[in-house]
């Protein structure tokens, strides 16, 4: 299970002071899914199965088809046998693709920049969810679109623990800041943005977390119907050095680093207009970038090899 599922259920848990279960299901296996739906009362699924690497995406798109478009369409088959027509869906600011303007609003256009079979896969499955949603008003849909989660839970006990090479910028500076890796390589630093290197807006994987439990009583309550999405962003931009001079504040090491050429594929520039989740959702970042890369070396520094030694 990733961290930012492992999170949510965490803080799902603590408000409602229920147990949440969590039973690992193969998504493209229409039994075992049908099985999950007889044995428990669902009244709404938060679907955050997918694979979420960029680059492997670009090698292996047929896995990603599968997995994240054919195993959707395979659950909300299930979901609709079993007359279950709510759903809070991970999606990613990835499916703006390259900004037309900034801060990227709800209803900026989709789909048309999305450079990799990844962000291609979370944009068709918006476009599905948005049909099924049109044929049949009994479905209610609310889909995330995540800007870019980092942190750890506080505890220091949840984290993320990519397998390899981190994909990613925040486990990457973790693993340099642990020892695990010689130094960061900065993908460019001839963007147009202040310093040049790339500018995106880290939402604390808590705060993204609370997101979700916001949209899930909003997606309860009884006159909510339709489609609706919401950016899960703090809506302030940072830079990759801007990051790196931020993990070393909060965690009292150095993040060395060289600066390469671009990463193929990546954007200037992406942050969020957050306006829409305040005034529907109740729900804004309370994080800051401290407590981000506070978070993140908790978790690594109590876990310098990740979960493989530590359990
Ligand atoms: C704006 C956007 O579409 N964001 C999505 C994209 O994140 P990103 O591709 O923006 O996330 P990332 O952490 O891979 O990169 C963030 C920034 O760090 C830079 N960088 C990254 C790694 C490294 O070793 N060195 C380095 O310089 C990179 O060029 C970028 O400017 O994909 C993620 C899944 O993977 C999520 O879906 C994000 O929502």
């Amino acid at each position: 299970m990733t961290w930012i599922v492992s999170e949510c259920l965490k803080r799902v848990e603590e408000i409602t002071g229920k147990e949440v279960i969590s039973i690992p299901v193969d998504l493209c296996d229409k039994d075992e899914l049908d099985n999950v739906f007889t044995k428990y009362k669902i009244n709404c699924v938060l679907h955050f199965a997918a694979l979420k690497a960029v680059g492997e995406s670009v090698s292996m798109p047929l896995n990603y088809y599968r997995n994240n478009v054919g195993g959707s369409i395979t659950l909300l088959e299930v979901m609709k046998a079993h007359n279950v027509k709510k759903m809070v869906y991970s999606s990613s600011a990835t499916v703006y693709g390259t900004p037309q303007k900034l801060p990227l609003t709800e209803d900026h256009p989709t789909g048309l920049g999305c450079t990799n079979p990844y962000g291609k896969s979370k944009h068709f499955v918006e476009e599905i969810l948005k049909d099924l949603v049109k044929s049949d008003d009994a479905w209610s849909v609310i889909s995330l679109r995540y800007f870019n989660p980092v942190g750890a839970h506080e505890s220091g006990k949840i984290g993320e623990d990519p397998k390899g090479i981190p994909n990613n910028i925040m486990p990457y500076i973790a693993q340099v800041a642990v020892g695990r890796r010689k130094d960061l390589k900065v993908f460019g630093n001839d963007y147009n943005t202040p310093d040049g290197t790339g500018v995106r807006d880290y939402v604390h994987i808590q705060d993204l977390a609370m997101g979700h439990v916001a949209a899930l009583t909003k997606i309860l309550t009884p006159n909510f119907s339709g489609w609706k999405v919401y950016n899960l962003g703090t809506g302030s931009g940072l830079s990759v050095l801007q990051l790196v001079k931020a993990f070393e504040v909060a965690s009292g090491q150095k993040v060395p680093y060289e600066i390469v050429g671009r990463r193929p594929g990546d954007i200037d520039a992406s942050y969020a207009d957050v306006s829409l989740a305040k005034k529907e959702l109740c729900w804004e970042a309370t994080k800051d970038v401290l407590d981000m890369c506070r978070d993140t070396w908790k978790w690594q520094s109590t876990n310098p090899n990740g979960y493989q030694v530590s359990k």
